[in-house]
């Protein structure tokens, strides 16, 4: 399928607005949960005694409060349960042990280890063996389940089982064994919409789908001000125009990583791209669908397994935590020393059916914060996370003190198998499209950016098995770090506008997709090339002054597509409520004394003696982790001594300033980011002017030609190359001050 961009003449391709309902749940099997499953009372009762502090017994009682029972008798649990359970299950201790900080105070629960004695429970490892896929038993094969029918008893519904109820692509997972990438971009282009075509604006993206390559017609100036076209071609893993449905999107991202989440995988899905380019058209329909083939396969390949599904719905706005599921209920990250991260407080529903997974995603996605700003009324700038999890109760093996802890077989924690995120994220531009906007809007750009940047290097920091994964970068990694770590699967699908006003977005998203693909291992050799030679490789005319503005286009705003009825007949334009606290003031002073706290720290804080010295103690670290994550090669962090006054100044400031470092690291992130475009337009400006400059020499020799002439241009030409030198220069000088002041000063604080 070949989509044709119209560029000079216009040829507009209209799909319109395609969306149909399409996840129905009247083919799924639905298993009903006795509705007295769960419960506070089946929790343990022997929380005074000795063992747990008073701090935990306060815990446990806000956990029992939070255990509440949701929509259609599905059992929700709070993740506020995790600091019992942590307790508990780190070690085989007894009531009375001394417990040290580190076990107690970040209240995490050890899912870790719950999954390391999960192993033998997974019928067999990998996932792409059909036997070890549909859990290698004779009992459950594949086929046999697809061609039974199951009572009503046994799955609260009859459903036929035929092959046309599998995804397709689990059934081709069998002759494909390990096929599916562990990074995989894919680019997604929308219909113009009402408003750019009443602007008469062209559609400049050609697609074609089975050399997965796209190309975008930008139109120039040269300095006599006619136009020229200047192509810039990308290869990704798929490309998928305006016509494809959203079912297609899902057949080639989300579903043939499915089966994997059976098998400890953690996936992630995210969309990318800019305000009103169709990220959140192309995520909302993926969860439920994903869902299905979940179910789907628990209640056939997976069959009497133990496996459950949970759902859980919440939102970062400016780096903050909101549960989405219970109405913004602001959340807390913390992690443990085994580095586990968990969200405390966050509502983790049960499911078993798709209607009531569908009902959820209504519901979380009602609450979404939305905001009206300049760029498009109805725009997201928060970065919503829906999140399955595939868990599995624990058997009649279970180690002994599940049992002792849970008091009989009941309410026994289920431990986390596979996860599957999907992220829908802010608008790509929104960093940048701060300037006729209030102060939070401002800082909600610089927590995105700084989201976006951070992802970018954890992917690619992924795909190239790097030890260090620099996840630290903002609130939105750190929440994924288990998706980071060990097994996983990651798809980004770039959001694109096919429209001339956006061109200069348009290509930021693609370079954005580009980066995080290229350097890759499983990269395509062709799009490394497309990436080395910065996408220039089909120009067609030397202009002078190719400089791209930087800066979002005013035409793109208030965008509104041909269809403007609610995407999926979902709520989606909520006023926000509240307005989260910020504080994101940098000063230099406070990561001084941050990095004088680090390394007492380092010595002394697993004595520290108060639950809080010992947050502050962690908080530091995270922080100064996070610095350190992003000093370039070469530039060692280095930990000076430091008196235990300074420590203590230290501690206070970070307790009361932690932000700060925060905003400095963005500064550092959107720096280096900068200095990278800016490197690749001085590239591209170079060789146009080398074209340019081959062109008046050619000139020069011709007979007749005007000395003036060629003087005149070739002094422009050479201000020219000098000037975006020296701006190079100057920004790439700028950048390196910033990080060695980072490292003097740092030294410099040292005995
Ligand atoms: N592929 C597509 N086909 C048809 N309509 C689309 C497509 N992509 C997006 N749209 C429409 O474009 C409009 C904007 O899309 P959407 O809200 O998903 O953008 P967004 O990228 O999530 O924006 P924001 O970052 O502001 O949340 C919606 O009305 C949506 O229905």
């Amino acid at each position: 399928m070949t989509s044709s961009a119209a560029v000079g003449g216009r040829q507009m391709q209209r799909s319109g607005h395609q969306h149909q309902r399409q996840y129905s749940s009247d083919q799924l099997l639905v298993d009903s949960f006795p509705s007295g499953a769960g419960g506070s009372g089946k929790w343990p009762q022997n929380i005074s005694s000795p063992g747990f502090s008073s701090s935990q017994q306060v815990e446990y009682s806000r956990m029992l409060r939070s255990a509440q029972r949701g929509m259609n008798g599905e059992f929700m649990l709070s993740m506020d349960s995790a600091p019992l359970m942590s307790l508990r299950s780190s070690s085989q201790r007894k009531a009375g042990d001394v417990v040290s900080p580190s076990e107690l105070s970040p209240g995490i629960l050890d899912l870790q280890s719950f999954d390391t004695e999960l192993l033998t429970d997974i019928a067999a490892p990998g996932f792409y063996d059909v036997g070890g896929r549909f859990g290698n038993s004779r009992e459950h094969s594949f086929d046999e389940l697809e061609t039974g029918i199951y009572s009503s008893k046994q799955f609260g519904k009859a459903t036929s089982m035929t092959d046309s109820n599998l995804p397709k692509s689990f059934a081709l997972e069998k002759d494909k064994p390990g096929s599916v990438a562990k990074i995989k971009v894919v680019v997604r282009k929308r219909p113009l919409n009402k408003k750019e075509i009443s602007k008469k604006e062209d559609d400049i993206i050609a697609i074609e789908q089975h050399t997965n390559s796209l190309t975008v017609y930008e139109t120039k100036l040269k300095v006599d001000l006619t136009e020229y076209v200047e192509k810039h071609e990308f290869v990704f893993d798929a490309v998928l125009n305006e016509d494809v449905s959203n079912d297609e999107v899902y057949r080639e991202t989300v579903e043939p990583i499915i089966p994997a989440i059976f098998q400890r995988t953690k996936a992630t899905c995210f969309a990318y791209g800019q305000t009103g380019n169709g990220k959140t058209y192309t995520m909302q329909p993926l969860p439920l669908r994903a869902s299905q083939d979940i179910l789907r396969l628990m209640h056939h390949a997976y069959r009497n397994q133990g496996f459950q599904l949970f759902f859980s719905f919440f939102e970062i706005y400016g780096g903050k935590l909101y549960d989405l599921l219970n109405d913004r209920r602001k959340l807390c990250m913390r992690e443990d020393g085994k580095q586990q991260v968990c969200i405390v407080g966050l509502l983790e529903y049960r499911v078993s059916n798709v209607d009531t997974i569908r009902e959820l995603i209504e519901k979380g996605n009602a609450t979404r914060s939305t905001g009206t700003t300049g760029a498009n009324e109805e725009s997201s700038r928060s970065h919503a996370i829906l999140q399955l999890a595939i868990k599995k109760s624990v058997d009649t093996n279970e180690p002994k003190h599940f049992k002792r802890l849970q008091d009989g077989n009941e309410s026994k924690p289920a431990r986390v198998i596979g996860k599957m995120s999907f992220i829908d994220l802010a608008g790509s531009e929104r960093g940048a499209d701060t300037t006729d906007n209030d102060k939070q809007t401002r800082i909600e750009g610089a927590e995105i950016n700084k989201s976006l940047l951070a992802l970018k290097e954890c992917i690619r920091a992924l795909d190239s098995d790097q030890v260090h994964i620099p996840f630290r970068g903002s609130k939105l990694t750190e929440v994924l770090r288990d998706s980071f770590i060990g097994n996983s699967r990651t798809v980004m699908i770039s959001c694109i506008s096919p429209s001339t006003g956006s061109c200069e977005h348009t290509l930021n998203t693609l370079r954005y997709a580009d980066r995080v693909k290229s350097l890759t291992k499983s990269s395509n050799p062709k799009k490394d090339l497309s990436s080395t030679a910065p996408n220039l490789r089909e120009s067609t005319a030397v202009p002078l002054s190719s400089v791209l503005p930087n800066h979002p286009s005013s035409e793109n705003s208030n965008i509104e597509l041909i269809n403007e009825t609610n995407k999926f007949g979902w709520p989606k334009h909520i006023t926000r409520e509240e307005s989260p606290p910020l504080n994101m003031e940098y000063t230099g002073r406070e990561d001084r004394q941050l990095a004088s706290s680090y390394s007492n720290h380092s010595n002394h804080s697993r004595n520290s003696s108060t639950p809080e010295e010992y947050d502050a103690y962690e908080q530091d670290k995270r922080s100064m982790r996070k610095a350190e994550s992003y000093l370039p090669a070469g530039v060692e962090h280095k930990t000076p001594k430091v008196t235990s006054q300074t420590r203590k100044v230290g501690v206070y400031d970070m307790n009361t300033n932690s932000l700060s470092s925060d905003d400095y690291l963005n500064y550092l992130l959107k720096e280096e980011e900068d200095l990278v475009v800016a490197h690749r337009r001085q590239v591209e400006d170079t060789i146009n002017i080398v074209r340019e400059e081959m062109k008046i020499l050619e000139e020069v020799d011709q007979p007749g030609n005007q000395l003036d002439e060629y003087i005149t241009k070739l002094n422009a030409i050479l201000s020219q190359k000098a000037d975006g030198i020296a701006n190079l220069q100057a920004r790439l000088a700028n950048f390196q001050r910033r990080l060695t002041e980072q490292n003097v000063f740092v030294s410099s604080s040292g005995p």
